[in-house]
C-alpha cells in the first residue's frame, strides 16, 4: 500500500545543546487509516516532532512527504489543510465558540457543517455549551475539546493529536476515544496519538512508534509492543508507567 505519509531520516537539534540532536534518523511511514500512538518519556521530541510533521517547525535534516511528494513541494496551508495537529494546550482564537468552530471553514473556503459540529460537540460531552460564549473562557478541558471538533470538521487525512485528553476527567476522555476510534474507522482518518496513558494506547492504537534515547526504537503492533516489547529501553519504559498506574489492559 502506498504510504499516505512518509518521515525519512529526520533530524533535529535544539539551539541549546548543537552537540547531541533531540532525536535523529527517524524514519517511518503512516497509510490511510493507520492508528499509532506516539510513545515515550518526556522530554524526547514527540511534540516536536509532531510540530515538525505540520510544518510548524523545521528539522535540521532528512524529509517528510506527503502521497509521496516532498513537504518542499506543497503550500503550507494545503498540506495542513490534510494534516492538521491538535496540540496539548488549546489554542482558541479571539471571538465566540461558534467562530472558533467555523474557523476551519473560513480558513480553507470549505461549507461550515452545522449539523456535524452540533453532533461532534455532543460525541464530546459539550452539547450544553453556548455557542456564543466567548471560547477564551472556556475551561482546559472544554478547550481541548472544541480544538479536537475544529480540527475534525476540516476532515484531516491525518491526525497530530498531542495527549488532547490530558486534562479530560474519564468520562470525558472515554468518549473522545469513542469518537476518534469511530471517526477514523468511518473517514478513514489516519492518527498519529501522543499520549502518556498506557491503557489509552492499548485502547486506540493498532501500531505503537515508541521514541528513546533521540531515536524512534520500536514501530510494531501495539499488541506485540506490550507482549513482547523488542528493546530493553521499552521494556523498562513500559514496566516504569505500569508502576505509575498507566496500566495497558491487554
Ligand atoms: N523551540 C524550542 N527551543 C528550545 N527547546 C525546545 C524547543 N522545543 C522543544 N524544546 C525542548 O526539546 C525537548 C523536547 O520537547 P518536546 O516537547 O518535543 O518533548 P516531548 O517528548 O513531547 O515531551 P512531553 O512528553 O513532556 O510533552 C524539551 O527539552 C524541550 O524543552
Amino acid at each position: 500500500m502506498t504510504a499516505l505519509f512518509t518521515l525519512e531520516r529526520l533530524t533535529k537539534y535544539l539551539p541549546e545543546q548543537p552537540e547531541q540532536p533531540l532525536f535523529s534518523g527517524i524514519t517511518a511511514q503512516i497509510t490511510a487509516g493507520e492508528r499509532i500512538t506516539l510513545l515515550g518519556a518526556s522530554g524526547q521530541g514527540k511534540s516536536t516532532l509532531m510540530r515538525i510533521m505540520s510544518l510548524l517547525e523545521t528539522s535540521d535534516s532528512g524529509s517528510i512527504a506527503l502521497d509521496g511528494k516532498p513537504s518542499s513541494a506543497w503550500q503550507a496551508k494545503d498540506w495542513r489543510k490534510q494534516v492538521c495537529y491538535v496540540a496539548q494546550q488549546a489554542v482558541m482564537l479571539p471571538g465566540s465558540v461558534e467562530a472558533n468552530l467555523r474557523t476551519v471553514s473560513n480558513l480553507h473556503s470549505i461549507p461550515f457543517e452545522k449539523e456535524l459540529a452540533a453532533q461532534l460537540m455532543e460525541a464530546v460531552g459539550l452539547s450544553r455549551i453556548d455557542w456564543t460564549r466567548p471560547a477564551g473562557d472556556l475551561s482546559g478541558g472544554e478547550k481541548q475539546r472544541v480544538a479536537l471538533v475544529r480540527a475534525l470538521l476540516l476532515h484531516p487525512r491525518l491526525l497530530l493529536l498531542d495527549e488532547v485528553t490530558a486534562s479530560l476527567d474519564p468520562g470525558s476522555k472515554q468518549e473522545v476515544e469513542r469518537l476518534l476510534l469511530s471517526w477514523s474507522e468511518r473517514e478513514h482518518t489516519a492518527y498519529l496519538w501522543v499520549t502518556h496513558d498506557l491503557a489509552q494506547a492499548a485502547e486506540v492504537s493498532d501500531t505503537v512508534w515508541f521514541m528513546a534515547e533521540g531515536r524512534l526504537l520500536e514501530t510494531s503492533g501495539t499488541a506485540d509492543f506490550f507482549s513482547e516489547p523488542s528493546t530493553d529501553q521499552a521494556r523498562s519504559f513500559i514496566h516504569r508507567e505500569s508502576a505509575q498506574g498507566g496500566v495497558a489492559d491487554e
